[in-house]
């Protein structure tokens, strides 16, 4: 009886849902940009407060400072959670981050991303809607009902919620690993929703990522910059190197021109080959989420591959640039490009920042220009890969079959999740990740949403998912 109350109590309180979801949107906690970083400390803070408000022991975690390009910045803090304590009971650590990716109306959004809007379709617009804030949130919604319907929750649940993942998961690795044999001791399994599903209409679980290593490539020349009637054609340009050296990284098909890259890439076999046959994904979900048809493979299998299992490069902006409307007539004097590689099994992270360095420093020298350049990864995560047969895969497709009335497709994603591999690592413990957004959320996007209907039988899915595992034998 528990499951089906609980259900009900999540459809009617819906709006209350949404009203913490408009909340939480509200604090632009952006953790790439120093100038948001007391609203990721506020939104850590109202994280906290809606935990104990459920009663939840809640501890805050202090990581330290931040190297942000010289200057020491203190790093947002991991708020740790216990909903209840009964060794009889399994124990889910559930991960999620607070933090989001930077977003200006400027950006093209329609809408202010800091005030969530709900359209004529449903969709809950905002910042962090899809990406972290409606599934931290959902989980906390789950708490809220079984409290208030006076139901024991099936198990024991530890929230782990960091305020740096969209900026590398700063400091959290070595607290997962310091608190392997203590906060995290008694954890049975980790339950993470934090990604999409493929496509727009049938739920997923996921059991693997890939990695992510981010580079910074500065080129440096004159003293300030200079006025290109001047100095243009006199000089070198530090723009001119920066591009020249950017176009040797990949090629407009995708082909990363990195010597060696390939090299580690693991072979697909016959099994895995037979997985994508099945899945409900087509190139019109690519076209829906992307906007139009500017696909550079043709079919749906090399379309998932090249997400998956392949590397990616993308160039991602130049710093120090100019970017405003206007002609200004500048040479740029310090220009920090950025890209970043998504790697796949059984790359190294170690082994591929050495790959692009040697490649980076040689393409530079061939230019034989008198400016200097240095070439950094700022951060870097490994990709992972999970059982899919695990029983704690099982209670969740279980529970999929409740809310959605259909079995999931199993998926990998393209996207990273750094501390994930680690928690698998330090904690000996199988996860598991079970998305609540759809493949056209536009997480990172302008306009970033969450349907309303996602939200809703995405909380009641975390909810039944916790009774499902607590019924599994691991
Ligand atoms: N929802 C997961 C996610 O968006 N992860 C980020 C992590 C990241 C790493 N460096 C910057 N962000 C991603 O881009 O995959
Ligand atoms: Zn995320
Ligand atoms: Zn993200």
């Amino acid at each position: 009886m528990a499951v089906p109350e609980f259900m009900e109590y999540v459809e009617k309180h819906q709006n209350d849902f949404v009203e913490r979801l408009r909340k939480a949107v509200a604090i632009p906690s952006v953790s790439g940009d120093p100038n948001h970083r007391p609203d990721v400390f506020r939104m850590s803070e109202f994280l906290v407060n809606e935990l104990k408000a459920l009663g939840a022991s809640v501890e805050t975690r202090d990581l330290g400072k931040q190297d942000f390009h010289g200057t020491p910045l203190d790093l947002p803090p991991v708020v740790l959670a216990t909903v209840g304590n009964d060794p009889a009971k399994k124990t889910i650590l559930v991960y999620g981050h607070y933090d989001v990716q930077p977003a200006l109306k400027e950006d093209g959004w329609a809408t202010d991303p800091f005030v969530l809007v709900e359209d004529d379709k449903q969709r809950l617009i905002g910042r962090g809607s899809s990406d972290d804030k409606g599934p931290v949130l959902g989980w906390i919604n789950v708490v809220e009902a079984h409290k208030n319907l006076g139901l024991e929750l099936p198990v024991n649940i530890k929230f782990c919620l960091e305020g740096m993942e969209e900026s590398g998961s700063e400091g959290l690795d070595d607290l997962i690993y310091q608190e392997a044999g203590e906060y995290f001791k008694d954890v049975d399994a980790v339950t993470i929703s934090d990604n999409y599903w493929l496509g727009t209409t049938k739920p997923c679980l996921t059991y693997g990522l890939r990695g992510v290593s981010y580079f910074h490539l500065t080129v440096k020349g004159p003293a300030a910059d200079l006025h290109s009637g001047v100095f243009g054609g006199t000089i070198h340009e530090p723009m001119t190197d920066l591009f020249a050296v950017m176009s040797k990284l990949v090629q407009p098909d995708g082909k990363i021109l990195v010597p060696g890259v390939y090299d580690q890439v693991r072979a697909v076999t016959d099994e895995e080959e037979a997985t994508y046959a099945t899945l409900d994904f087509k190139l019109d979900d690519l076209h829906g989420a992307v906007g139009n048809k500017t696909n550079i493979h043709p079919d749906v299998k090399s379309v998932l591959q090249h997400r998956w299992r392949y590397p990616s490069l993308s160039l991602h902006g130049v710093e120090g640039a100019f970017y405003n409307p206007g002609d200004k007539t500048v040479i740029p004097a310090k220009v920090t490009g950025k890209f970043s590689i998504r790697s796949v099994p059984d790359m190294e992270p170690k082994k591929l920042t050495e790959l692009v360095k040697k490649y980076v420093n040689d393409e530079f020298n061939k230019l034989g220009s008198k400016n200097t350049m240095v070439i950094e990864c700022s951060h870097d995560g490994n990709h992972w890969l999970a059982s899919p047969n695990h029983p704690n895969y099982v209670a969740a497709a279980k529970a999929t079959e409740t809310v959605y009335k259909v079995k999931p497709d199993l998926t990998r994603e393209g996207g990273s999740i750094p501390v994930t591999l680690s928690f698998q690592d330090a904690l000996q413990k199988n996860v598991l990740l079970l998305p609540m957004g759809r493949g056209d959320d536009g997480a990172h996007s302008i306009n970033e949403k969450l349907d309303r209907s996602n939200y809703i039988q995405g909380t009641k899915l975390l909810g039944v998912y916790l009774h499902e595992v607590s019924k599994v034998e691991f």
